[in-house]
């Protein structure tokens, strides 16, 4: 940790910084000014800090000779800090009119102790930015071009780097202590206590200005809770539980005012104080005051994909004035630059904006006259310092919680979301009983008569099919479950088999009460077998069914693209296995090739028809009349003979298929995230290996994209 000499001096020297003299320099250099840097006061945080600006060295890098005599001063620490460089990087996406360019041709670099804020007009390629240094581009783009991480090509680690989206996809059900602390407890390590998991909590919520929405719920459709700018900084105060040494920040500030705004960058900007580890930050942002603009160490402006400036933010106003656009007298120089280079309003296309040249012409003059700065000189030297430097490569660190950690809290707060969501479960059980009791005054004591034959199947049948169909209710609740899991996914803060473990043993209290509730009211009332083992292996067929929907909705989930197709790709394959399970037509009456095989054994409504009605005709006679007097037939001759139900077998083992059936389609869920979270940057390069030979955009030698959200995690 520096003393308060130490941050004076860098203080003042941050004050007079250039670009030949970065923060992380600065703060070395003011180590080094104190006699005694090395023995410094042991203090809580020495732990960590005894790696970071300590050991001081005066180096003889390449560095150093190409700055003209530039005394370089590098902290042992910097191995800790995440040095981020692009060269060059070209990222096209794929329509159905043709590929169209987003960015084109981005160098720079983020460095510790930095904020680069990343700014443009609205459509500019912001967002796609950020997402291609996170190496979170959607399969529909290609990306040329190589970035660097401390001038490797290498993957990220968990608690290496956070991204927050420009989306806050929160569990509106929890408050907000409860959203941070619950975070906290997955993505901390299993070495830190409770307390001071909570403690960290707590002092996070504090930093973002949450402490008075902290019993809060985050609220959603329906529910108003927090407002739109406090579920911004919920959404900041997740992704810093960690104190990332690479964070990545899609509009942090929307939806805040100017003070707020000051206060969250000025404390994402001063995040290592907290620890004394430098943070490489880069934030878009597209409103920021002059206060907010002086926290920016280097300014990155793009306009369509373009570079208009990229270097020291403090050097931007100039170098719009050498170019003839000078920054009006109290404006803002953040709205003066986006103003200048918008070209999205212009009344007259002729005229700029200001009634002098056109605004294409403007950016354009810009544009070339950045090329030929030097600023972009500069630049480029810098990008190609950091590469040269090796500053090691990141270590692989693994810190969340441990597999049962994660597993236990995911089931609490998957519990407790399913509880307090309304459309979750409880309506669901309103349903159900509503249709239970349809059914028991529909089939209100069927007796034993020949004509009940007809009655126990129809029950059996619309409760194995209909009933469990309505489980899709609940699909719309999941989504927004698997919204957030995609966002926590793509972060690291836990892996794939935590969230389906958490899921499933969540919901399984629900299920249990659906089942036996409803369950009992459907069965009594039509005086089917009264025993409580024919009872308890009805109502576990219902469960069983129920969360097979389920697990076959989650399946779906993971394999469309949103809601509406998920419900409809849902239903219908539910509508084709009901079709094939054997009700509607028997089973040897089925057309061979796709309904007898393999819908047929696919479809689990069959095990589920057959298991209920082996559990229900089993053991009953129903007397006949005919012509020579009536005759007694056998529950076991109505179920092979009429029903064609496959007797060889019991009906615990149609039970235990059915649970099989569940567990493969939940295992179904975890192949196919893995899958595309492993094929998906497989493809990336691939395509833009392909890309790489195309005349238009073929630049630098491509290389493998570095992919910040293929977190290394179990
Ligand atoms: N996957 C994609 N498919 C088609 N077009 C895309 C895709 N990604 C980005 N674009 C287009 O690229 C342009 C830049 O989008 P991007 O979201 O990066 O802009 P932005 O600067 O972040 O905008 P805003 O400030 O409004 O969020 C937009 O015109 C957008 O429509």
């Amino acid at each position: 940790m520096l003393s308060p000499q130490q941050r004076l001096l860098s203080t003042k020297l941050s004050k007079q910084s250039s670009l030949s003299l970065p923060l992380h320099t600065q703060l070395a250099m003011a180590s080094l000014l104190q006699p005694n840097a090395r023995n410094h006061e042991p203090n809580q945080n020495s732990k960590t800090l005894s790696s970071t600006v300590l050991e001081l060295e005066i180096i003889n890098t390449p560095m150093q000779s190409n700055r003209g005599g530039n005394v370089v001063v590098r902290t042992m620490g910097d191995e800790d800090g995440v040095f981020l460089t692009w060269e060059d990087l070209w990222v096209t996406v794929n329509g159905k009119k043709g590929s169209k360019s987003i960015l084109e041709g981005v160098t720079g670099y983020a460095r510790p102790g930095e904020l680069l804020a990343i700014m443009g007009p609205s459509g500019c390629g912001k967002s796609t930015f950020l997402d291609t240094l996170a190496g979170r581009l959607g399969s529909n783009t290609r990306q040329l071009g190589e970035i660097l991480i401390n001038g490797h090509k290498q993957k990220l680690a968990f608690g290496t780097s956070a991204y927050v989206t420009q989306d806050d996809t929160l569990m509106t059900t929890l408050t907000v202590r409860e959203v941070v602390y619950y975070s906290a407890r997955l993505q901390l390590p299993d070495s830190m206590s409770m307390s001071e998991k909570k403690e960290r909590a707590e002092m996070t919520i504090k930093e973002m200005g949450l402490q008075d929405a902290i019993n809060t719920r985050i609220g959603g459709w329906g529910a108003k809770g927090i407002s739109g700018g406090q579920k911004r900084r919920v959404s900041i105060c997740i992704e810093i539980l960690t104190r990332p040494k690479l964070l990545f920040l899609d509009e942090p500030t929307s939806g805040l005012d100017s003070a707020a705004s000051y206060y969250v960058m000025s404390r994402i900007a001063k995040l290592d104080q907290w620890d004394g580890i430098r943070r490489t930050v880069v934030a878009s942002i597209h409103q920021p005051s002059s206060e907010v603009f002086q926290l920016f160490h280097n300014l990155c402006l793009l306009s369509s994909g373009r570079t208009v400036y990229f270097g020291p933010a403090s050097e931007a106003t100039e170098f719009f004035a050498s170019n003839g656009f000078p920054c009006p007298t109290l404006q803002n120089p953040s709205d003066h630059f986006l103003k200048t280079i918008n070209k999205d309003f212009e009344k007259d296309l002729e005229k700029g904006s200001d009634g002098g040249i056109p605004t294409e012409e403007a950016i354009e003059s810009l544009k070339k006259s950045y090329k030929s700065s030097k600023t972009y000189q500069q630049v480029q030297r810098q990008v190609a310092e950091i590469c040269k430097q090796d500053c090691g490569t990141l270590q692989m660190k693994r810190s969340h919680g441990g597999f049962v950690t994660q597993c236990l809290v995911l089931t609490k707060r998957s519990f407790m979301n399913m509880f307090r969501d309304l459309g979750y479960y409880w309506l669901r059980l309103a349903i159900y009983v509503a249709i239970a009791i349809g059914l028991a005054t529909v089939f209100n004591d069927v007796g034993y008569s020949y004509g009940s034959i007809q009655a126990r199947s129809s029950l059996i049948m619309f409760v194995s099919s209909f009933l469990t169909l309505m489980s899709i209710g609940g699909f719309p609740s999941f989504v927004e479950d698997m919204k957030i899991f995609e966002r926590e996914r793509l972060n690291g803060h836990y892996g794939t088999g935590a969230f389906v473990i958490g899921n499933t043993f969540s919901a399984l209290p629900f299920l249990l009460v659906i089942s036996l509730i409803p369950g009992a009211i459907a069965y009594y009332p039509p005086g089917l077998q009264r025993d409580a083992e024919h009872f308890l292996y009805f109502a576990a067929v219902l469960f069983v069914c129920m969360m097979l929907v389920e697990s076959l909705m989650m399946t779906v989930a993971s394999m469309v693209p949103n809601f509406l197709m998920g419900i409809i790709t849902g239903a219908g394959i539910q509508a084709l296995m009901v079709l094939g399970g054997g009700f509607f037509r028997y089973p040897n009456d089925l057309p061979k090739p796709f309904w007898r095989y393999p819908l047929y054994y696919i479809a689990f409504h069959k095990y589920a028809f057959q298991g209920l009605y082996k559990n229900e005709f089993e053991g009953l006679t129903f007397p006949r009349d005919n012509a020579g007097g009536p005759i007694n037939l056998r529950g076991e001759e109505i179920l092979r003979d009429t029903w064609q139900v496959e007797m060889s077998y019991s009906k615990w083992v149609d039970l235990a298929i059915l649970l099989g059936m569940v567990a493969l389609y939940r295992l179904l869920f975890l192949v196919i995230i893995k899958t595309i979270e492993n094929v998906k940057p497989t493809v990336a390069s691939f395509m833009s290996a392909r890309s790489k030979q195309t005349p238009q955009v073929m630049v630098n030698p491509f290389s493998t994209p570095m992919h910040v959200g293929t977190i290394q995690q179990s």
